[in-house]
């Protein structure tokens, strides 16, 4: 009889997630960033975990930037959610504007229009944003059909982004750092209020007249405000990620891999050891020039109460970083940083294109490159 309730007639069209094809990669050979690639698999065999925590420990001295591989998902699973986003984007205008994101108030779920943030005066983003946050009650907001539709499909990703992945990362951090390894995960527990998203993004291809204009920026330089963001493998080379020298190298979008990076929270509750990483995105290389560019990322932040107070650890003491910085966020939590820093507008919110330092809340700034 169940076979016959949910006959074909009842179950709604429109919402097929056509399969998704990835371009080729870019035939150009440009200045990559060497970064570290972590195998997720060895975590769970015996003395992998502190294997894996020995080699980020290596990894992170220089740039908070590395891949994982073998993170439990499909290319298929990975593929579909690409899908979704290009789905989304598809929606007619007015449609994806019923859902847009309160970016004025220090919100970010929903949906961000192209053109808000100016990049240099006079020339605006070109970037179309759909932030989904955790799925508990306490967030839960309205969604267009297509997300709705595949929520099982959206939430399992998310969830599996969580339990299986972030935490995995996490209980690394806590490794290198010789605190108990549930440390950081129990501040980020999924049930808990805090500011974790899914995002799907989509750059618009632009004019060599445009990114001349624009001197070739897509995004300027920032850090991103949580505790670690995740971009699935998309081709278009345009990420760069600004070494401690202060030179921008590309990131390489490799097949079946993650690219991993480290975020303001961490560096906060490390006294800086853990780097976020400043990084950009740009014109990609001439063969990848007409496309558009779509995204699929999480972002990983603490649960909203937690303040960002360094820890106390025997590591940070022997490596020197035990003092607390002028520029540290004693006293602010992790979602009043991330409020002020959208609501400031200075990055993925309604943003001006001022470059330097910017006083985001309780004297503490944030760092924009060109
Ligand atoms: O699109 C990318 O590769 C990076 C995006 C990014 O930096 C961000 O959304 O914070
Ligand atoms: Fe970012």
């Amino acid at each position: 009889m169940a076979a016959i309730a949910q006959s074909p007639a009842s179950v709604p069209t429109g919402y097929d997630i056509p399969t998704y094809n990835q371009i080729p990669e870019t035939s150009f050979d440009l200045d990559w960033a060497d970064l570290a690639t972590l195998d997720l698999s060895l975590f769970d065999q015996p003395g992998g975990k502190e294997q894996l925590a020995k080699q980020l420990f290596k990894a992170i001295q220089n740039i908070g930037f590395f891949y994982i591989t073998n993170f439990g998902l499909s290319q298929e699973d990975v593929d579909r959610q690409f899908s979704i986003g290009k789905e989304i984007f598809k929606l007619p205008i007015d449609e994806k504007l019923k859902f847009r994101a309160e970016l004025e108030k220090g919100g970010y779920n929903g949906y961000k229009p192209m053109g808000l943030r100016e990049i240099i005066p006079g020339v605006y983003d070109n970037t179309e944003i759909y932030n989904i946050p955790k799925f508990i009650p306490a967030l839960e907001i309205p969604q267009p059909g297509i997300v709705n539709h595949n929520r099982p499909i959206i939430e399992g990703f998310a969830r599996h982004i969580h339990d299986q992945i972030a935490s995995k990362l996490l209980t690394l951090f806590a490794i290198i750092l010789e605190l108990p390894e549930d440390y950081f995960l129990k501040v980020h527990r999924y049930e808990e209020k805090s500011d974790c998203h899914l995002r799907y993004m989509k750059y618009h291809q632009r004019t060599d007249e445009e990114n001349e204009k624009a001197g070739g920026i897509w995004s300027k330089g920032h850090t991103d405000f949580g505790s670690l963001t995740l971009l699935f493998r998309q081709p278009v080379a345009a990420l760069q990620v600004r070494t401690p020298e202060g030179e921008w190298k590309w990131v390489k979008p490799y097949p079946g891999s993650i690219t991993v990076n480290l975020a303001d929270s961490l560096h906060f509750l490390t006294n800086g050891f853990l780097k976020s990483s400043i990084h950009r995105v740009v014109a990609p290389p001439p063969d990848q020039r007409n496309v558009d560019r779509l995204g699929v990322l999480y972002f990983v932040r603490p649960e909203d109460s937690l303040e960002l107070r360094p820890v106390v650890s025997e590591v940070l003491n022997r490596l020197g970083y035990d003092r607390t910085t002028d520029n540290s966020a004693v006293g602010i939590t992790a979602g009043e940083w991330v409020k002020a820093r959208v609501a400031k507008g200075v990055d993925r919110g309604v943003a001006r294109s001022e470059v330097g330092d910017q006083p985001i809340i309780g004297g503490v700034v944030a760092k924009y490159y060109d």
